[in-house]
């Protein structure tokens, strides 16, 4: 995982972001070339192994390693296919793999560099020349993590953007309708926040925003939930598995939050403190293009909200 801290610090350095004691796999069907390169990483790394193609998988889904080091040439699935299989998974395809192989045949190392490998080693390998490379690969994929979380976490408030909601609300829509479940959405605008501009300064407003999603981020969420910035003054919370009553309940929840911090307002006509209108949709996902539906409702709650006086919640289900 990101160090996002360390991440936004300027002084930021790749390299100092390797984990101190990376998790290799090895994957040899000979267990006498798995033991030639756990005597190079075993004192630094955590290493685990794997005498087949199919181990290999099992133990990548369950340890998340950091690297792996693929032999080719194996009895029933070879790397080849186990790189492809790891590619198409998206728990997995993040992670490098460097084949391992006495086949240094030009032709062999163009079919593993395009099913997906990072790197391409003859045995019998060099102890330096290994190690330099593993070292190079981890700090590119420390560095490409580094921009797969950059690329959806909001720059003023450091909660997730909208980029990694809507990516979440995707999948996460799948995955209701596979299981018939529902999934609720909580659409947040902060009330009067142009007069809050106006009356404190736009830097006031940033800093107003960031306690917004201070709020959202140290409610207790659950484990699918998600809670980012949409834009602007508008925030949006994702709530797989849960119909409208619980939906509803979250949403109160997060309004008296907000209001309990008391963060003085001077020029809202609704109240003394900063609060927010909520809007809530809840639905059954069924049809594909529903998605945009389940945000219009959510949307058009949140506007009742307002209508209805604000700091208030407001929400429907569309079944
Ligand atoms: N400080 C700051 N202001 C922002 C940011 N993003 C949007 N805003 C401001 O938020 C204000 C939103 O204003 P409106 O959409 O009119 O809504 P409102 O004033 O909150 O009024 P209601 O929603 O009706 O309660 C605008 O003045 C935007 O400039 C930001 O990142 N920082």
């Amino acid at each position: 995982m990101t160090d996002i801290k360390a991440l936004f610090s300027s002084e930021w350095m790749p390299e100092a972001l390797i984990p101190a004691r990376p998790r290799l796999l090895i994957v040899d069907d000979q267990p006498v070339n798995i033991q030639v390169l756990y005597q190079i990483f075993g004192k630094d790394s955590e290493v685990f192994m794997a005498t087949s193609g199919q181990q290999a998988l099992e133990v990548c889904r369950q340890k998340s390693p950091d690297l792996i080091l693929l032999d080719v040439v194996m009895p029933e699935m070879d790397g080849i296919e186990v790189c492809t299989q790891l590619k198409a998974d998206p728990e997995t395809h993040n992670i490098p793999v460097i084949f391992v192989t006495s086949q240094d045949s030009p032709e062999e190392e163009t079919k593993g560099l395009e099913v997906g490998a990072v790197d391409f080693i003859t045995k019998p390998v060099n102890p330096a020349v290994v190690r330099a490379r593993v070292k190079t690969h981890l700090t590119l994929k420390v560095q490409a993590d580094a921009l797969r979380t950059l690329a959806s976490i909001d720059g003023l408030t450091r909660i997730p953007n909208r980029r990694l909601f809507d990516d979440r609300l995707a999948g996460e829509w799948r995955a209701c309708r596979r299981a018939n479940t529902q999934l609720s959405i909580i659409m947040i605008d902060v009330d009067h926040f142009k007069k809050y501009n106006d009356h404190y300064g736009h830097l006031e407003g940033d800093t107003c925003l960031k306690e917004v999603a201070n709020v959202l981020r140290d409610a207790n969420w659950r484990g699918r939930d998600l809670a980012a910035r949409y834009g602007g003054e508008e925030f949006v919370c994702l709530l797989p598995e849960t119909d409208l009553d619980g939906a509803l309940t979250k949403a109160e929840s997060l309004r008296t939050a907000l209001e309990n911090l008391a963060l003085p307002h001077a020029a809202s006509t609704n109240a003394s403190c900063v609060t927010i209108s909520v809007g809530v949709a809840t639905i059954y996902p069924k049809a594909e293009d529903g998605v945009a539906a389940l945000l219009g409702a959510a949307d058009e709650q949140l506007y009742k909200a307002k209508q209805g006086g604000r700091n208030r919640v407001e929400g429907c289900d569309l079944g």
